[in-house]
């Protein structure tokens, strides 16, 4: 069973002089449950854009996307919304914590939003997500007292809290140094999967992308298989542009 599958997916944008921009074109995607795609591309060539629209933030201008089956244009606004909450979390290069909140209740966040048993046992997950990622006991710190490998593994642990089926993580170790990203890269892999969680990461360090079962590139808003050497070569060689 496919759980998300996009099919000839076109975006583009109108330019101030009415004009049309395309930044993604017939991009065709299957993600099944609980693996690990990963989208490598140079800076501009539609990675976000390609990301907000899998996670329901954004809506294409041509092709479909199905989640369960289901195309997701005929959703109503309310039910893309609780959509988004119900099947996504998202893992931001700039961690995008509370300052003013502790490693806990930052955590605990998207369960405020959560019902029942979720919300009345949020503190007590967000304790456990916040050991899952090896932070148990820094769990009442604000994050400007943790380092920046620290905080992202703060929001991994947010992204996870409510149980997504899919994490779309947009540049998860752009913030960090080699050794730290690589590191919080693994942790967040191994997170994801310990929850069952299919993961799409989009980087463009083929060493963050190396870790997913399969790798795409994306290059001028088209979505290509990276299997062999030479286009892992290309690939490389973007890094200084991005
Ligand atoms: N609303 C918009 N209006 C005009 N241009 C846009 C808009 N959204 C995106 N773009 C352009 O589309 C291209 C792709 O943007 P996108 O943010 O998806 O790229 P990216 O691969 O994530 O880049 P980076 O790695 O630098 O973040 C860029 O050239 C960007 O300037």
């Amino acid at each position: 069973m496919t759980l998300l599958e996009l099919r000839g997916i076109s975006r583009e944008v109108r330019l101030p002089d009415e004009s049309l921009l395309p930044i993604l074109t017939g991009v065709d995607l299957d993600v099944a449950p609980g693996e690990h795609v990963s989208i490598v591309g140079r800076s501009g060539s539609g990675k976000s854009t390609l990301l907000n629209l899998l996670g329901l933030l954004d809506t294409p201008t041509g092709g479909t996307y199905l989640l369960d089956g289901e195309p997701t244009d005929r959703l109503s606004a309310r039910r893309r919304s609780r959509l988004r909450g119900e099947v996504f979390g998202f893992v931001f290069q700039q961690f995008n914590l509370l300052p003013r909140r502790t490693a806990a209740e930052n955590v605990a966040a998207p369960l405020l939003y959560a019902r029942g048993r979720d919300y009345l046992r949020r503190r007590r997950t967000a304790r456990e997500m916040l050991e899952l990622v090896g932070l148990g006991a820094r769990a009442d710190q604000v994050p400007e007292r943790l380092s920046g490998g620290e905080q992202q593994r703060v929001a991994i642990a947010r992204a996870l809290v409510r149980r997504p089926r899919v994490v779309l993580a947009d540049e998860p170790t752009g913030a960090l140094d080699v050794d730290t990203g690589a590191q919080v890269m693994a942790l967040l892999a191994r997170a994801a999967a310990e929850n069952g969680a299919a993961l799409v990461t989009i980087t463009h360090d083929l060493n963050v992308a190396a870790l997913a079962g399969r790798r795409f590139r994306l290059d001028h808003g088209r979505l290509s298989p990276l299997v062999e050497e030479g286009a892992l070569g290309a690939a490389t060689s973007d890094r200084g542009a991005s």
